[in-house]
């Protein structure tokens, strides 16, 4: 039978005149008028029958072929949904590896650092925007950097609007390809509730995973691509320092352990001047240490495998310096960790030195000034001292009373926020528990009043001692301050020599904002005021000038550094400031004459 005949039946002739009216062709096939007129009261919309005639007219043609072509479509799409996530899941179950990755593992970091420089997954529509913040370390170049008005000045003002964010995959899945595979990503984020264990909060905590997938049932292509990631993460730590401090309390419970601050370029060797034998001593020890072999020869002899060191002598002798140089020497990543932070319990200490990598330095700086709690007993006789000592003095005066009171209070509670004690520290360092392939350094100004436990061998393997400058070192010292721009040597000829002298014209010279001859040179020449032949001549006259064993690196350091460009000036001027160095340290005064 026609269906068309049987259905045109049904039709309304509003609807039916108005398709022939409009465009002299008969109305299509589709569902009865009425019929939607009928459902439409039953489903509460009886209003909407006059409409709907009223766009049937209107238009022309039946508002039902609409409704059907938009049922139709609707429903293949479902059909097809459901076709496609059951082979979807089929092909995901039988015909894909995975690996799981964890946002806590460092894993996590090399891949993401790598995603958000791979331009395919740049252009992915479901990006995630993060602030990159710079270090001082990283190159830049002088092009992107402002100047002032004046042209003479660097201007950074801008500096954040022209850090671009860096863009990683969004929650969500994604899908990149990487050497002709494809690869699918899925970032994850759960709430799960940590009970806060270990002395935190107990809270509902985000967590991350990340979940890559390839085609195939062998998941080697993943794990092709994570070496990869991983080798692009460290593609230059060769030439880097990573240091690396202790999370906030709140992550390193729940979370890691460690936190990278900084990734600065290798401190060269040579640039601390230290003598040469001490040098060499160290450096010769923690090769052998460090060898492959030398964990069994330790292990064949039962001997635990940690070896430390103390460096100690008064302040800015280069005892940081020297372990940075020696982390760069051997590219190992410095963990530093401060004893005084007020949140470090003994249990966080423990957790720091248990999660170290297997080579690494362990930086313990200032140990002395570490203020490490007194051993029970000691606090204990102490208290009832100071007690003793409050009972005499409140037959003194009630003033005196309330004082002394509050001071033994504040004492009490000083000695209650000093976490680490003495055992705490050297059950961390050498415990059963403790990692195994590190190398510690301590560092001290007063080696004397360390307990002996701390140092003693095993825990202590060689001491180094750092002392004030001997003439030779304040030459070796002037002689890396100013070599380093031997790139750009130059006989100081009479043009150059004036022009450095003179300010030029510029706009702020016009404004009131002139600089003296001085300033202006040293401020615009890149350029040493002696020929590079000159340096050593020059360095031993410095040297000569600096009294030997009473000036520590870091003040002759400070001195060049003012005169960064005039080694000649800093010759001349260093009979005026060693003068007044020594007048300083003689009336103990912390104001500097000469400068
Ligand atoms: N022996 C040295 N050779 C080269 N530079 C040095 C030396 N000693 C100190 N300096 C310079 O002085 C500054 C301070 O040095 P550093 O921090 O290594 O001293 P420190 O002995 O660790 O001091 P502190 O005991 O106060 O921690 C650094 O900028 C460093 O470059």
């Amino acid at each position: 039978m026609d269906i068309s005949s049987l259905l045109r039946g049904f039709i309304p002739e509003t609807v039916d005149n108005a398709t022939a009216a409009a465009n002299n062709v008969s109305v299509p096939h589709s569902m009865p008028a009425n019929v939607v007129e009928t459902i439409l009261p039953l489903i509460g919309m009886k209003g909407f029958a006059p409409m709907y005639r009223f766009i049937g007219s209107w238009l022309g043609w039946d508002p039902t072929s609409l409704l059907t072509i938009v049922g139709v479509i609707w429903a293949t799409n479902k059909v097809i949904r459901q076709i496609y996530s059951f082979l979807y899941g089929l092909v995901t179950e039988y015909m894909m590896s995975k690996v799981h990755i964890s946002s806590t593992d460092d894993i996590y970091i090399h891949l993401m650092v790598w995603l958000s420089r791979q331009p395919r997954m740049v252009n992915s529509r479901a990006l995630m925007a993060e602030t990159v913040s710079k270090t001082a370390w990283e190159d830049e170049d002088e092009s992107t950097v402002a100047r002032d008005r004046s042209g003479l000045y660097l201007n950074f003002s801008n500096q954040e609007a022209r850090a671009r964010p860096q863009y990683i995959p969004a929650i969500g899945v994604h899908s990149f390809w990487w050497k002709g595979q494809y690869f699918r990503l899925h970032r994850k984020k759960e709430s799960i509730f940590d009970d806060g264990g270990n002395g935190g909060f107990a809270a509902f905590k985000d967590k991350e995973d990340l979940v890559i997938s390839c085609l195939w049932r062998s998941p080697k292509p993943i794990k092709q691509l994570l070496a990869h990631a991983k080798e692009q993460y460290y593609s230059d730590h060769q030439a880097r320092t990573t240091v690396k401090r202790p999370c906030p309390a709140y992550v390193r419970r729940a979370r890691n352990n460690w936190l990278q601050v900084a990734n600065r370029p290798v401190r060269d060797m040579k640039t601390v001047v230290l003598d040469q034998q001490q040098k060499l001593q160290v450096l010769a020890d923690m090769n052998e240490y460090l060898h492959p072999d030398t964990p069994r020869w330790y292990a064949n002899r039962g001997i635990p495998l940690r070896r430390g060191y103390l460096f100690h002598g008064p302040p800015g002798t280069g005892k940081t310096s020297l372990s940075f140089a020696l982390a760069g020497v051997f590219g190992l990543d410095i963990h530093v960790i401060s004893l005084l932070e007020p949140t470090l319990t003994e249990e966080d200490l423990s957790g720091l030195f248990s999660t170290l990598p297997r080579r690494c330095v362990v930086l313990l700086e200032d140990i002395d000034t570490a203020g490490l709690r007194r051993p029970l007993e000691e606090l204990r006789a102490s208290k009832r001292s100071a007690k003793q000592e409050d009972k005499e003095e409140s037959h003194k005066t009630v003033n005196n009373d309330i004082k002394e009171l509050a001071k033994v209070l504040k004492k009490d509670s000083e000695d209650q926020k000093k976490g680490i004690s003495l055992s705490g520290l050297l059950n961390a360092i050498d415990g059963v528990a403790s990692h195994e392939g590190r190398v510690l350094i301590m560092t001290t100004n007063v080696p004397e009043e360390l307990d002996e436990a701390l140092i003693r061998p095993g825990r202590v393997d060689l001491q180094v001692e750092f002392t004030y400058a001997t003439r030779e070192q304040a030459k070796e010292l002037f002689i890396r301050m100013y070599e380093g721009d031997q790139g750009r040597p130059r006989h100081m000829d009479s043009r150059s020599a004036a022009k450095d002298e003179l300010p030029r014209s510029s706009p702020s010279s016009t404004k009131g904002h002139a600089l003296s001859p001085e300033t202006s040179s040293a401020v615009r020449s890149g350029e040493l005021d002696i020929s590079i032949d000159e340096l050593p001549e020059i360095a031993r006259q410095f040297s000569e000038k600096i009294p030997d064993g009473e000036f520590s690196p870091a003040e002759i350091q400070g001195y060049l550094l003012k005169r960064k460009k005039h080694p000649r000036r800093a010759v001349e001027e260093a009979e005026k400031w060693v003068a007044a160095v020594i007048e300083q340290k003689i009336n103990r005064t912390k104001i500097s004459q000469v400068q």
